[in-house]
C-alpha cells in the first residue's frame, strides 16, 4: 500500500506536466450514473486503496494504478496521464454549467444507456450535448446483469463474464447492442461493441457494464485510459503548471466561510493568496484567493468543519475557493489566475465576451430564454438554434417581470413566450405572468422545454387554423316557401326552407341568375331568434334590401352569397369535409359565378 503510494506520486513526477482527464457521466434518468459513478469509487476503496483515490470538491480522482488494479492488466509506456477525474454529479445538467473556453470542460464522457430500454429523451438530449461540443465519448451499455439467466462475476472484465454467459442470453445482449448501433447510426455516429473497433477515431465504443456487479467495469475504465491518452495528447496547452484556468460549477453559502465557489481547476494551478478574476452576470469581479479547500478525507472527519485547507492544488481538481466578494460570481463562468495586474483589462473583457458570446438581445421576433449557468444557456439556445426557433433574448438570470413584459410585446403569436432552464421565477414576474398570460415553459430537461413549448405551438397553430375556418362563410342556400310572405320589404320576411348547406345572419344571399338581393338581418324559428339555420330547417328570414314581388319571389332559390376569398378556402380546403348537401350547394353556387367569370375564386 505504502509502495503503491510512493510508485503512484512518482509515476505522477514523470508525465510530463500532461494533466489528469476530466471526465463527465451523462444519460437518461434511472440508466445508472450515479451507480456506476459509486461503483469506480466503490471498488477502489474495497480494494483497500481508499489512501489513493483523492476526493476533490465535485469529482473524484482514480489515479491510473487503481485503475490498472481493477484491470488486472499493465498500461505501457505510452500511457502518461495520471489518471482519471470523475465530475461527481452526474447528468448533463453538470456538463452544461461545466464548459471552457470554446467546449465543455469535459474531455472526455460517458453516455450510459439501460441495455434493457434502449435511447430515452436525455440519452438523445446528452448525445447532440457532445455532438455540439465535440467531446469524445463512449457509450456504457448498463444494467446487462438484468438480462434474464444472467449470470454473474463481479468486477470481471466483459470478456471473461461473457464466457459464463448462455447462448442464449449473449444473444439477447448482441441484440440490444445491435439497437444501440442502430439508434447511434441514426444521430450520425458509427458505434460498434467495442472489442469489434480498431479505430476510435472514427467509431464510438460500446462497452456493456454492469453498474450493480462490477461487469464491465474494467473495460469501460481502459478505454477511457486509452482515449484520454489519445486525445488529451493533442491537447497540449492543457497542463498542470501555470496561471489556474477553472468553472465554476456552483456558487454555495458555506457555515463561517459565506459565499465559495466549487471550481473544477482544469489548466494551471492555485496558490492560496492568489489574485484572481471571476465571471459574474456584470462586471467581472478580482479578488484574491483566501483559501483553497479540500474534502476531509472521511477517517478525520470528526469536527464539524469538513474541509481541509490546502495551499496549493493543479489541474486537473476539483476545489472550493473561498474569497471575499464571491456573491454575484456566476456558475458556468471562469475563475482565472491574474500574474499581472496589467492583465486585468485584457481578461476581464475576455471573461465578460464569454456570456456576450451566449447572450442573445435583439430586436427581432423570438422568444426569451432564462437560464441557470452560462453552459446550460448556450446547450438551450444551441438546441433551439438548431431548430430554426427565434431568440428575441438570452440570458443567464431568473425570470423576471421585465422578461414578462418583453415576452408580452412579442407580436408573433407563437414566439410571445417565456422558456427558462432551472431557473427560479420571480414573485412579481409571477404576477405579470397572470396579467398577460404569456406562457413559461421550465424544466431542467432541455429536451422537455422545447418539447412542451413545440406541442404549445401545434396547439396555438391548430386553434388559430380552426378560428380561421370558423370564420370563412359556407356554402348555403334556401327556397322561399309559398304563402308565408310576412313583409314585402324593409326588410323583407320571408319563410324560407333550407334547402343544403348553412345560413346565417350578415350574409349576403343571391338569386340563381346572379344577382345580389341583400343582407339577412335576422333568423327566427318558432318566434325565437337565432344566428343560423341548417338543411332541413324552415325559418323566417328577414332580408334587408330586396322587395317580394320585385327582386324576390315565392318559390326562388336564394344562395348564400360567399365572397371570393371565403369561396377560394371553402373549395381548395373544406371541400372534403364538406357534408353531401353543402358540396352540392357549393358546386351549384359556383357554377352560377363561374358562368359569368370561369375564373371566378380560382
Ligand atoms: N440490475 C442493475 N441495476 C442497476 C444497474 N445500474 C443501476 N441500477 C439501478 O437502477 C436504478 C437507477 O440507478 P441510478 O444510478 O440512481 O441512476 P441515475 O442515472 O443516477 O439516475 P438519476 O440520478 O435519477 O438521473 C437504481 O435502483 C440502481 O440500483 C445495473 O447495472 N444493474
Amino acid at each position: 500500500m505504502q509502495q503503491k503510494s510512493k510508485k503512484a506520486g512518482k509515476a505522477k513526477g514523470k508525465q510530463s506536466n500532461l494533466r489528469t482527464p476530466i471526465v463527465v457521466v451523462m444519460g437518461h434518468v434511472d440508466h445508472g450514473k450515479t451507480t456506476l459513478l459509486d461503483k469506480i469509487r466503490g471498488t477502489a476503496v474495497a480494494k483497500g486503496e481508499a489512501g489513493l483515490i483523492t476526493q476533490h470538491i465535485g469529482a473524484t480522482e482514480v489515479p491510473l494504478d487503481v485503475v490498472q488494479d481493477f484491470c488486472g492488466s499493465h498500461f505501457g509506456k505510452e500511457i502518461e496521464i495520471p489518471g482519471l477525474l470523475f465530475i461527481d454529479t452526474p447528468g448533463h445538467h453538470a456538463f452544461t454549467s461545466m464548459r471552457s473556453r470554446g467546449g465543455s470542460l469535459a474531455d472526455l464522457a460517458v453516455l450510459i444507456v439501460d441495455v434493457n430500454e434502449g435511447f430515452q429523451p436525455q440519452t438523445i438530449e446528452s448525445l447532440s450535448i457532445l455532438k455540439r461540443f465535440k467531446t469524445p465519448f463512449v457509450v456504457a451499455a448498463n444494467k446487462m446483469d438484468r438480462i434474464g439467466g444472467w449470470h454473474t462475476t463481479t468486477n470481471a472484465p466483459f470478456a471473461k463474464s461473457l464466457k459464463v454467459q448462455s447462448e442464449r442470453v449473449s444473444e439477447i445482449l448482441d441484440t440490444r447492442l445491435y439497437e444501440l448501433v442502430g439508434e447511434l447510426y441514426k444521430y450520425g455516429f458509427d458505434a460498434d461493441r467495442y472489442d469489434r473497433i480498431t479505430d476510435f477515431t472514427r467509431t464510438v465504443g460500446i462497452v456493456p457494464i454492469s453498474a450493480i456487479t462490477g461487469e464491465g467495469v474494467p473495460d469501460l475504465l481502459m478505454i477511457l485510459v486509452g482515449l484520454a491518452q489519445r486525445f488529451l495528447k493533442d491537447n497540449l496547452q492543457l497542463t498542470a503548471t501555470g496561471p489556474g484556468v477553472g468553472t465554476i460549477l456552483e456558487v454555495k453559502e458555506e457555515k463561517g466561510l459565506g459565499t465559495t465557489l466549487d471550481v473544477i481547476l482544469y489548466n494551471g494551478e492555485f496558490f492560496a493568496g492568489d489574485t484572481v478574476i471571476v465571471g459574474t452576470s456584470r462586471e467581472p469581479l478580482v479578488t484574491k484567493i483566501r483559501a483553497l479547500l479540500k474534502p476531509k478525507p472521511l477517517a478525520e472527519i470528526r469536527s464539524e468543519e469538513r474541509f481541509l485547507p490546502v495551499k496549493h492544488v493543479s489541474a486537473a481538481s476539483g476545489v472550493k475557493v473561498s474569497a471575499p466578494k464571491l456573491d454575484n460570481a456566476l456558475a458556468g463562468s471562469t475563475i482565472r489566475v491574474v500574474s499581472n495586474p496589467d492583465e486585468v483589462e485584457a481578461l476581464s473583457l475576455e471573461l465578460k465576451s464569454e456570456l456576450d458570446a451566449v447572450r442573445i438581445d435583439t430586436e427581432n421576433e423570438g422568444l426569451i430564454i432564462k437560464s441557470d449557468t452560462i453552459g446550460s444557456l448556450e446547450a438551450l439556445v444551441g438546441e433551439l438554434k438548431a431548430r430554426d426557433i427565434h431568440i428575441h433574448y438570452a440570458d443567464v438570470g431568473p425570470i423576471s417581470r421585465r422578461d414578462v413584459i418583453r415576452a408580452a410585446a412579442i407580436n408573433d403569436p407563437l414566439l410571445s413566450a417565456i422558456l427558462g432552464f432551472n431557473v427560479d421565477i420571480l414573485p412579481d414576474a409571477l404576477n405579470e405572468i397572470q396579467k398577460t398570460n404569456v406562457p413559461v415553459f421550465s424544466s431542467d430537461i432541455i429536451y422537455t422545454i422545447i418539447e412542451s413549448y413545440e406541442r404549445w405551438v401545434e396547439d396555438q397553430k391548430n386553434k388559430m387554423e380552426q378560428e380561421r375556418l370558423e370564420a370563412v362563410i359556407r356554402p348555403g342556400a334556401v327556397r322561399i316557401l309559398p304563402d308565408c310572405v310576412f313583409r314585402q320589404s324593409k326588410p323583407a320576411v320571408v319563410g324560407v326552407q333550407v334547402i343544403g348547406g348553412i345560413v346565417r345572419t350578415q350574409v349576403n344571399l343571391m338569386r340563381e341568375d346572379g344577382a345580389n338581393v341583400g343582407v339577412i338581418k335576422g333568423i327566427q324559428a318558432h318566434n325565437e331568434n337565432q344566428g343560423s339555420a341548417t338543411v332541413g330547417q324552415e325559418v323566417a328570414i328577414s332580408i334587408d334590401g330586396p322587395t317580394v314581388g320585385r327582386q324576390i319571389h315565392e318559390g326562388d332559390i336564394l344562395y348564400v352569397n360567399i365572397p371570393e376569398k371565403h369561396a377560394r378556402i371553402v373549395e381548395l380546403e373544406l371541400k372534403p369535409k364538406l357534408a353531401e348537401d353543402e358540396r352540392e350547394v357549393l358546386e351549384n353556387f359556383l357554377e352560377i359565378k363561374r358562368k359569368k367569370d370561369p375564373f371566378w375564386g380560382r
